[in-house]
């Protein structure tokens, strides 16, 4: 098929990565997991970094890889371009050198390849960066030009490893719109690795979530984020999510607690999904209209744009699903209930602020 299309096994001591991944010609699909998920192993391996055990990557239906028939083409004719979190250009380089230094290992004169360097400076919003070395850039001006580099090879596939994690907050914005136009006007194949949600909402048509080496969820972004059904991703997608079954009122988690809710797909494994805001915090048993009281304690306070996040635990003995779920408070408020770690709270959530959504197996995790 056109695009990517890679099976791969990678084994070691203690994690296997086993997956099989496909990105349509065109499209760009954002890989998301917990740190040692296996994430940087897929890219090595698909970058020609690594050699699986066992598994075949084709790009536009060329070979790079074939462990079946011993095909391991080299980094350099793989026609896969790299834009990691560190621009690595050249520091003895112009910007324009170092984007034309692809066209020109590739057998391209000087003029042409400094003309093609030119073009993806343009394209990129660095042309007025052309005659600068890296050292004189800031770390955004370097990352467009180690994307002008990347491009300037014409890839058949882009991996982009966390593209924006060095950068400033001010700068990740500017850059990921650049890249995010520079995607939609060369219509490239891309594989995107990030931590970040706002990054797979913005860049990607699909996301896969790899947990243990396994993808465990696969979808449209949107759909993915918005209906999670795995704890973690909806911790990078900001929200609270507790597995169980289905039930008439809501979903019953295994230790037999209803999470009231609309109704949930009886007799089916489901996830009742709700947001940080959503879940107010007391000292001492909330009382009133129809919600759900969690006993927990503070495990951290993290701050979160303006308000505090304060992350729960469960009591001793108390149901393990607890943890890890979240409540965004004032900083007022915060203080008003003296929260610290260790501080038995109750966490209470209104049944109206709960979605419950069918999940697939991997809803435990
Ligand atoms: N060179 C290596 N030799 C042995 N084990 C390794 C090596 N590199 C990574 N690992 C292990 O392989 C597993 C997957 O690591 P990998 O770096 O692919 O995860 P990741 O999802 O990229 O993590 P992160 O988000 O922290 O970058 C981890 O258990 C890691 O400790």
């Amino acid at each position: 098929m056109s695009g990517l299309s890679a099976r791969v096994r990678v084994a070691r001591d203690r994690f296997t990565l086993d997956v099989a991944v496909e990105v349509a010609a065109g499209e760009v699909v954002a890989v998301l997991g917990p740190n040692g998920s296996g994430k940087s192993t897929l890219l090595d391996v698909l970058a020609g970094l690594l050699l699986p055990d066992h598994g075949r990557v084709t790009v536009d239906d060329r070979v790079l890889t074939d462990t079946a028939t011993g095909v391991r083409l080299p980094p350099a004719r793989r026609g896969v371009g790299l834009l990691a979190q560190d621009a690595l250009l050249f520091p003895h380089l112009t910007a324009l050198a170092n984007v034309a230094f692809g066209p020109r290992a590739t057998g391209a004169r000087r003029g042409r390849a400094d003309e093609v360097a030119r073009h993806w400076l343009a394209e990129v919003g660095a042309a007025e960066f052309a005659d600068r070395k890296p050292a004189a850039l800031s770390g955004g001006q370097a990352q467009r030009v180690a994307l002008a580099r990347a491009l300037a090879a014409e890839p058949g596939l882009l991996l982009l490893d966390e593209p924006f994690a060095a950068l400033d907050v001010d700068a990740t914005p500017v850059l990921r719109g650049v890249v995010r136009r520079v995607l939609a006007a060369t219509g490239r194949t891309a594989l995107l690795v990030t931590h970040d949600p706002l990054d797979a909402l913005a860049l990607a048509d699909r996301v896969l979530v790899l947990t243990d080496g396994r993808v465990v969820e696969d979808g449209p972004t949107r759909a993915v984020l918005s209906r999670p059904r795995t704890a973690f991703t909806a911790r990078v997608a900001g929200l609270n999510l507790v597995s169980g079954t289905g039930d008439p009122a809501g979903l019953r988690t295994p230790d037999g607690t209803l999470v009231a809710a609309a109704a949930g797909p009886p007799g089916e494994p489901a996830v009742a999904v709700f947001r940080p805001a959503d879940v107010a915090v007391y000292t001492s048993p909330a009382q009133g209209s129809p919600r759900n009281v969690f006993a927990a304690v503070v495990a951290a306070l993290e701050p979160h744009g303006d308000t505090v996040r304060v992350r729960a635990a469960a009591t001793p003995g108390g149901p393990a699903w607890v943890t890890g779920l979240a409540a965004d408070l004032t900083p007022a408020a915060v203080a008003d209930l003296a929260l610290e770690p260790g501080t038995p709270v109750h966490l209470s959530v209104k049944a109206a602020a709960v979605a419950v959504h069918p999940a697939g197996t991997a809803a435990a995790g």
